[in-house]
């Protein structure tokens, strides 16, 4: 069972072409394995601009396509665990916005379909639907990383603290969020976010930004990991970087143990208060 690991987080620099994105991304991952990270992962919307009107342009079949095979072929050649940041993935006529999972085999362990989708309007600030172009995905997946279970979501899904709770309560040490929040919400809300996520379930939270891009959507950038205390043990400035941190899960065990809230929980009040 694996209880120190390095994790890289990569903070990529995505722009309109997409084979370039994709060497980008292979280049950065060499690079990753070279710096000894074990577990490795890339940002929301790694492959393609971050907008509605790009995701059915950039978007492809799981497994099939130039993304896929890069992915597989990166882990492989590598030997780590990928945490495949996510694109716009299409099945069916349906748009997603996907995360997909390879061990170092380069097989697909799994993929996850943004649930929550990122409709939000800030008058002066930031007006986004991406329910105009994708569906939501209404499935919560974990994965087993040599005996550490991890769950996963993508960037808006950090602000619903159910899905971080569900994880904890199927045994999650470790969530993963590739994520692209904003010029507006980022400066307040990505660090606390992580945080609070963080120190309630009592795991490590890893959030992968792309680097900030000067036109379109601008990405805060900030990638950044959060110990099980609730302390950020790494974080990236905003431009394009790895951020390296020695995960120890004996940190979960210990505050798990010194402070027990999960089994502390009064599930037989909650559940029987009216709604
Ligand atoms: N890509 C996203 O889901 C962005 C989420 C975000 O910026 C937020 O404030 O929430």
């Amino acid at each position: 069972m694996m209880r120190l690991f390095r994790a890289a987080l990569i903070q990529s620099r995505v722009g309109k072409d997409h084979a370039k994105n994709l060497d980008n991304a292979s280049r950065l991952i060499a690079e990753a394995k070279k710096g000894g990270a074990h577990l490795v992962a890339l940002p929301e919307c790694f492959n393609s601009p971050y907008g509605t009107k790009f995701f059915n342009e950039y978007a492809e079949a799981i497994p099939d396509g130039p993304t896929c095979n890069m992915l597989s072929k990166a882990a492989k050649e590598h030997s780590v665990y990928l945490v495949g940041g996510t694109f716009p993935e299409v099945e069916n006529g349906k748009f997603y916005n996907t995360c997909t999972v390879w061990n170092p085999e380069g097989n697909l362990l799994c993929k996850y379909r943004k649930m929550h989708l990122f409709d939000i309007d800030i008058p002066g600030g930031i007006t986004f639907k991406e329910s105009d172009v994708l569906h939501a995905g209404d499935e919560p997946v974990t994965f087993d990383f040599e005996g550490v279970r991890i769950g996963l979501g993508i960037c808006y899904d950090l602000r619903f603290e159910e899905l971080a709770k569900l994880y904890r309560l199927q045994g999650c040490e470790v969530l993963i969020y590739p994520g692209a929040f904003n010029m507006t919400t980022g400066p307040i809300h990505w660090e606390l976010l992580q945080r609070g996520r963080a120190l309630d379930n009592q795991v490590y939270v890893f959030a992968i930004s792309p680097a900030r891009n000067e036109q379109g959507y601008i990405a805060w950038g900030h990638s950044q990991v959060t110990d099980p205390w609730g302390k950020v043990t790494a974080q990236a400035g905003h431009g394009e970087e790895i951020v390296y941190d020695d995960v120890n899960l004996e940190e979960c065990d210990k505050i798990r143990q010194q402070i027990p809230i999960f089994s502390q929980r009064r599930t037989d009040v909650y559940d029987t208060v009216k709604k």
